[in-house]
């Protein structure tokens, strides 16, 4: 049913609570303050882009959206749930920042991407229903045929791709990613772009960090800018384009060559 009015919190149009909705958080890390009051919603079936340069609190933002980095103030609710009360952590899946996941595991594919369904089968055996949603995150990452293989055997960007597998595997509501293109090649940048866009057409909401907007730039509803630890501006897709080749300076009036991506820091 459509709305016109929502309750404070409410996304406008579904009348459910967003899935992230985070209130002037502030965090440190190793004794320095880190985020400074952040502000960011992602309300159901958005696409929100964290943007700004090395060290302006990315991931930290997100890792204090998955509770990894305590908040020294402010207020986070996931699914309308204030984090303290939050259970319900099988809705959501988490691709990391390649350099920090998985590094020197001993693993085959199937039991990273089989980790995703962790939280779902609640360690019971793996179940058809597991088989088959494992099966369908490699296919759409297109790393089936590397199933058996140890991720020690994979490249850079083959090992983000099994990563970003898991994460689909648990059939997340909201996919949460940290430089989810980082390593991989435009061929299956495109491909993931595809991917991505199904998920979001099937309603998950995703919050991702990125550096460029690449092909993931046409399903961006909203992207946040941050500088040291603050929200520095919040950009609508039409602007995403100027965004992209002047991230923290002023645009220019005249139109500017098309570009479809560009370093954002
Ligand atoms: N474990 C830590 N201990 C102390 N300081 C940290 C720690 N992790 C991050 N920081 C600091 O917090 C700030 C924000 O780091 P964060 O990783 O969130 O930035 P980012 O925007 O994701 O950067 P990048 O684009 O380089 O990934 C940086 O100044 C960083 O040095």
């Amino acid at each position: 049913m459509t709305r016109t009015t929502a309750a404070p919190g409410e996304d406008a149009i579904t009348g459910h609570p967003p899935a992230v909705a985070l209130r002037g958080a502030t965090a440190s890390l190793g004794g320095r303050p880190v985020l400074r009051g952040v502000d960011l919603t992602v309300a159901r079936g958005e696409t929100v882009a964290l943007l700004g340069a090395n060290g302006s609190g990315k991931s930290t933002t997100i890792r204090a959206v998955l509770g990894q980095v305590p908040l020294t103030g402010g207020e986070l609710e996931l699914f309308g749930t204030p984090l303290a009360r939050f259970r319900q952590w099988r809705r959501l899946g988490y691709v990391p920042q390649r350099s920090t996941a998985a590094a020197g595991v001993p693993a085959t594919v199937r039991e990273v991407v089989a980790a995703g369904r962790l939280a779902r089968r609640r360690f019971r055996p793996l179940g058809r229903e597991d088989k088959t949603a494992i099966r369908t995150a490699l296919d759409q990452v297109g790393m089936a045929d590397r199933i058996k293989d140890p991720v020690d055997a994979l490249s850079g960007g083959q090992h983000q791709r099994v990563l970003i597998a898991r994460a689909l595997a648990a059939e997340p509501e909201l996919l949460i990613m940290d430089e989810p293109l980082a390593g991989v090649d435009v061929g299956n940048q495109e491909a993931l772009a595809d991917t991505l866009r199904r998920q979001v057409e099937q309603g998950t909401s995703v919050l991702l960090v990125l550096h460029e907007l690449g092909p993931l730039a046409p399903l961006i509803d909203r992207a946040v800018v941050l500088r040291d630890g603050r929200v520095e501006r919040v950009e609508n897709p039409d602007r995403l384009h100027d965004l992209a080749c002047h991230p923290h300076g002023a645009v220019p009036t005249e139109a500017a060559p098309t570009i479809e991506t560009g370093l954002l820091t």
